[in-house]
């Protein structure tokens, strides 16, 4: 079976007016159909680089990479995934629906299998009813909800995120985590997970891709033994505290105090 991503000696330098930055240094991973990556690492060791490498929105400066079979830019022509930002990213003038159908009509879908996708996604997100809300009359966890829900409406086997939840309180994170937990295992989908939260990527990954800066490089990859099937009280048992642990010292590892 050959991987959802498959990624191979991958650099990329950014040449800026203080001279060049090593964003990506010989990054090798390969991604599996169903896999839940998580990038975990600190400030500036590369996550949403490599994160925006396989979305074709960066071009490495060496290496190769695959996405689906294809190269990232045949994969983004093709719709192969959705892309979630940090903010929710919809657009102030159209309601729920409406952010929802955008990419939909982008796509040149007819109104009725529009109407069916995002009745479809709002029902997997659990926004059914707030169709006709506007962006500003929804909380911050529902908004960024409504944008899981536009990037799942393109039906990509594949999503990437990037912190989705970072701006939101601890309880909002972990319900949503809850969530998307669901979500990822009803749907059996591929997904790459950018975060700063040691618990948040344990807790929902399959695998955990330890980055470190100066040049971002990975540290470490942990194959998590936990059952696919998981609730959020598993972040109190003994094997989750491990792999926790795991992650902690490789961050640690990585970690410079002087920045
Ligand atoms: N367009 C760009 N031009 C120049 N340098 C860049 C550019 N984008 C990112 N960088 C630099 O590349 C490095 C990696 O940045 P990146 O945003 O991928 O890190 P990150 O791990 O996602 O950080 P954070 O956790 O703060 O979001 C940083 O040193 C950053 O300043």
């Amino acid at each position: 079976m050959s991987s959802v991503i498959d990624i191979e000696k991958l650099s990329l330098t950014f040449q800026t007016n203080d001279g060049p930055v090593h964003a990506l240094s010989e990054i090798d991973l390969k991604i599996e159909e169903g896999d839940f990556v998580s990038f975990i690492g600190p400030s500036g060791c590369g996550k949403t680089t490599l994160l925006r490498v396989i979305a074709d929105l960066e071009q490495p400066t060496d290496g190769t990479i695959s996405v689906n079979g294809m190269t990232p830019n045949q994969a983004r022509l093709a719709r192969a995934y959705g892309y979630v930002f940090q903010a929710a990213a919809l657009y102030p003038w159209r309601t729920i629906e409406n952010n929802i159908a955008l990419p939909l009509e982008i796509m040149g879908l007819s109104r009725a299998e529009q109407r069916e996708r995002i009745k479809r996604n709002m029902e997997l997100v659990n926004l059914s009813g707030f169709e006709k809300k506007y962006p500003w009359q929804l909380s911050g966890g529902m908004q960024q909800r409504a944008s899981i829900a536009r990037a799942l409406a393109v039906e990509p086997d594949l999503l990437l995120m990037d912190e989705p939840f970072g701006a939101l309180d601890e309880i909002v994170r972990d319900h949503l985590n809850d969530q998307l937990h669901q979500l990822w295992e009803k749907t059996n989908k591929t997904v790459v997970f950018v975060t700063h939260s040691i618990p948040e990527a344990v807790y929902l990954s399959t695998k955990i891709v330890v980055l470190c800066p100066r040049p971002g490089r990975i540290y470490d990859v942990i194959e998590s033994d936990l059952p696919r099937s998981r609730t959020l009280d598993i972040r109190e048992t003994p094997e989750f505290l491990k792999i926790a642990h795991r992650v902690r010292e490789g961050l640690k590892a990585g970690h410079s105090y002087e920045d």
